[in-house]
């Protein structure tokens, strides 16, 4: 993206992660939120300049629009008022809506691609940003009818640039798409975490993984979710009145308690196994095999970093890690994800410094 200028507009947690890897790529990133401590926090991570006020001394290549879903139409009309950049595109969740009210608002429809990072997390604002959050994962475009193949281009550009795939397809069909691997797992998700607000603590200091994983999206902020959601509300109300049914018969066979209901329960747990299977890879391939070590870690201050420090004497790559870490206790298990032919190697090395590595 050398010499490129990008704008991004909404420098939360994907605008500014947006304005990372393009600038990593060498585009010239010019920032704008009207948050101004959202703003200043993106500059100072590095993620570009502050746009000036008023239009530009010069277009633009593409402008990204990282706000609400409510918020893109309005933003893209006073983006293209200004005359911000040749091409413009959005971030938001949902899809036809936002297109919808640009094309009532009179925006100009050639140049406006819509799209979606299908990449994020539970956390919101500049400080989650990170350059890497769209390596490998899928970045959906829904140009409509009369957008310009130039722009679609430009924006696909911009999403490879990110280190991400462009996948096209019509707007509608991706709202359906989100709401079945997206919007409705996370209303499940807040649904199952909710259930925790009346735990006891005895219940609360038996949490394991699963919850955690369960619940790791009900940690997202509600109010851009209650847009996305109302934004994409019949085609997410769809998939869960199917879940419903599906927890409702759960329930009750569970309540019946006899071994031809149990049955009918795991079947229920088989097409459980047969969907998450069907999950698709960060490459849209399998997923990686990699291997995890375990390593038992003693609740004390700077033991991680030299966990960390020895797998790098190893001369190991981190290839992912996660921390499972209950409250109150001494100790701690992390788990380190290697490619299989370094664990034993890393695992002997751990061990013979003196940690607890179990298997
Ligand atoms: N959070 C996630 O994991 C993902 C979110 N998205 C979409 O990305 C968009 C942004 O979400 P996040 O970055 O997570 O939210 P965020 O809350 O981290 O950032 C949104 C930013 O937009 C700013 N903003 C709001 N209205 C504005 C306006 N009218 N003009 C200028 N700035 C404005 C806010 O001040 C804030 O800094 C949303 O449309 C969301 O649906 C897409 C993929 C993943
Ligand atoms: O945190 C996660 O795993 C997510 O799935 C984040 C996410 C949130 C909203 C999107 O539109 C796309 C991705």
């Amino acid at each position: 993206m050398t010499g490129r200028r990008v704008i991004v507009v909404g420098t939360g947690l994907i605008g500014t992660s947006i304005a990372l890897a393009a600038r990593g790529r060498g585009a010239e990133v010019l920032l704008a939120d009207r948050d101004p401590g959202a703003l200043e926090l993106a500059v100072e991570l590095g993620a570009g300049d502050p746009l000036p006020a008023g239009a530009p001394d010069r277009r633009a290549d593409v402008a990204v629009l990282a706000v609400p879903p409510a918020a893109v139409a309005v933003t893209l009309l006073d983006a293209q008022k200004r005359g911000l950049a040749a091409v413009y595109t959005d971030v938001a969740s949902v899809k036809a809506l936002p297109l919808e009210q640009a094309a009532a608002l009179g925006c100009d429809l050639a140049s406006f691609v819509g799209g979606h990072p299908l990449a994020g997390s539970e956390r919101s604002g500049p400080s989650a940003a990170r350059a890497d959050l769209f390596l490998g994962r899928p970045w959906a475009l829904c140009p409509p009818p009369a957008a310009a193949p130039e722009a679609v281009e430009a924006v696909a550009a911009l999403a490879r640039a990110c280190g991400a795939t462009p996948v096209e397809v019509e707007a509608a069909e991706h709202d359906r798409a989100v709401a079945l691997v997206s919007h409705a797992p996370h209303v499940v998700s807040a649904a199952v975490a909710a259930r925790l607000t009346g735990a006891d603590d005895v219940a609360l200091g038996l949490s394991g993984q699963g919850v955690r994983d369960v619940t790791r999206i009900a940690a997202s902020d509600p109010r851009l979710w209650i847009g996305i959601l109302s934004a994409n509300s019949a085609p997410v109300a769809d998939v869960l009145e199917a879940v419903a049914t599906d927890l409702a018969v759960a329930a009750s066979l569970l309540r019946d308690g006899s071994e031809e209901a149990a049955g009918h329960v795991a079947d229920l747990l088989l097409r459980g196994n047969a969907g998450r299977s069907r999950i698709p890879g960060k490459h849209g391939g399998e997923a990686p095999a990699y291997a995890t070590v375990q390593v038992v870690v003693p609740d004390r201050p700077g033991e991680l970093a030299m966990i960390f420090q020895a797998v790098g004497i190893a001369q190991v790559n981190i290839e992912d890690v996660t921390i499972e870490h209950s409250p109150g206790r001494p100790l701690g298990l992390l788990e380190i994800s290697v490619v299989p032919e370094e664990a034993e190697r890393l695992a002997a090395e751990l061990r013979a410094r003196g940690w607890s590595v179990p298997g």
